[in-house]
C-alpha cells in the first residue's frame, strides 16, 4: 500500500486507528479455549467486529512466536484472513527486527514476501545495512523505532551530542535510506509533547504511535502535537481494545472501544480540516 492509498483509507474510514493483536491465550475468553486454534478464532472475531473502524492491524510477533510452530500458524492464518477479507487494511508485523544485511534480508523475506504484511517494525541500532534490506519491496514499509513509549527509552534514546539527541539522529540519518513513501517512525504516545520536535525533523512521515489505552497516552495530545495535513498518524491500542471484556461478548465490547477512539479521531481530523 502506498502513502496516498493509506491517506485515502484514513479519510474514507475517518479513522487512523491501529488495533494491536497482542493475543495471549491466558487472557482470551474461556469459551474459546475449546476451539482448535483459539488465538485465530479470537483474532477473527476481533477483526470482524472492528475492521470497518480501523486502518491497520498490528500483530505483535512475540505473542505468536512464544507458541512455536502452532503460534506461527495462528499468525499466518490471521494475516491471510485479514488480507483476504479486508484487503484495504494496512498490516504491520511488529517484529522489531534488524541485523547484518545478509540476515535482515531473511527477516524481510519472512514478513514482507512469505507473509502478506505491508510493513515491519525495525530497530535502528545496527544502522543502514541492517535497515535497507527491508526497503527493497515496492509499496512495503519499514517502521523504524525512534522514540519508544517505555521507561527504558530514557536509557539511550535521549543521549545527547551537541544539540542533537540520539532519537533525533535516528530520524535525520534514516531519511538518507528511505523516504516518506516507504518509512514511518515509532513514537510513543506517552511522550506526545515530543511530537512537535519530531515534526520539525520529519514533517511528512507517517508515525506509528503506540501507548494509547493501557499505557495511558492521550489521543488528544498525540493529535495536537503530531497530526499533519495528511493526518500522518497511525495510533495503536492493543490491550485497551482486545481485552476490554472477557465474556462471550468480547468482540462487541472491542467494537465499542474502537468506535469511541474512531469517533474521537474523526473529530480531531475534522478540526484539522482533513476530512
Ligand atoms: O513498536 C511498537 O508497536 C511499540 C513501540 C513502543 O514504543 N511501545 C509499544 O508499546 N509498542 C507496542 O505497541 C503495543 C502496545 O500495546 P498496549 O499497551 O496493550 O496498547 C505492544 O505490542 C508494544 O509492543
Amino acid at each position: 500500500m502506498n502513502y496516498q492509498a493509506l491517506f485515502e483509507q484514513i479519510k474514507l474510514k475517518k479513522s487512523f486507528l491501529c488495533v494491536g493483536l497482542d493475543t495471549d491465550e491466558k487472557k482470551i475468553p474461556e469459551h474459546l479455549l475449546k476451539e482448535e486454534d483459539p488465538i485465530f478464532e479470537f483474532n477473527k472475531a476481533i477483526v470482524d467486529a472492528t475492521a470497518h473502524l480501523v486502518v491497520a492491524y498490528k500483530p505483535n510477533i512475540a505473542f505468536y512466536e512464544c507458541k512455536g510452530a502452532k503460534g506461527w500458524l495462528s499468525l499466518e492464518k490471521t494475516v491471510c484472513y485479514i488480507k483476504e477479507n479486508y484487503p484495504e487494511v494496512f498490516l504491520i508485523a511488529d517484529a522489531k527486527r534488524g541485523d547484518i544485511g545478509n540476515t535482515s534480508k531473511m527477516y524481510a523475506s519472512a514478513f514482507l514476501e512469505n507473509m502478506p504484511f505491508d510493513s515491519i517494525t525495525v530497530a535502528p541500532y545496527m544502522g543502514e545495512d541492517s535497515v535497507t534490506p527491508f526497503l527493497s519491496y515496492k509499496d512495503k514499509w519499514v517502521i523504524l523505532l525512534a522514540l519508544t513509549s517505555n521507561k527504558g527509552a530514557f536509557d539511550f534514546q535521549f543521549f545527547q551530542e551537541g544539540e542533537q539527541k540520539l532519537f533525533e539522529k535516528v530520524l535525520e540519518k534514516s531519511q538518507e535510506w528511505g523516504s516518506q513513501d516507504n518509512m514511518m517512525y515509532v513514537v510513543g504516545a506517552t511522550k506526545a509533547e515530543m511530537l512537535s520536535d519530531i515534526r520539525k525533523i520529519a514533517p511528512n512521515h507517517f508515525l506509528l504511535v503506540p501507548g494509547v489505552g493501557a499505557q495511558g497516552g492521550s489521543l488528544q495530545e498525540v493529535a495536537k502535537y503530531g497530526m499533519n495535513d495528511h493526518c500522518g498518524l497511525l495510533v495503536n491500542s492493543s490491550r485497551g481494545i482486545i481485552y476490554a471484556d472477557s465474556t462471550p461478548k468480547f468482540a462487541e465490547v472491542a467494537r465499542e472501544k474502537a468506535l469511541e477512539l474512531q469517533e474521537e479521531m474523526a473529530d480531531l481530523m475534522d478540526a484539522k480540516g482533513i476530512l
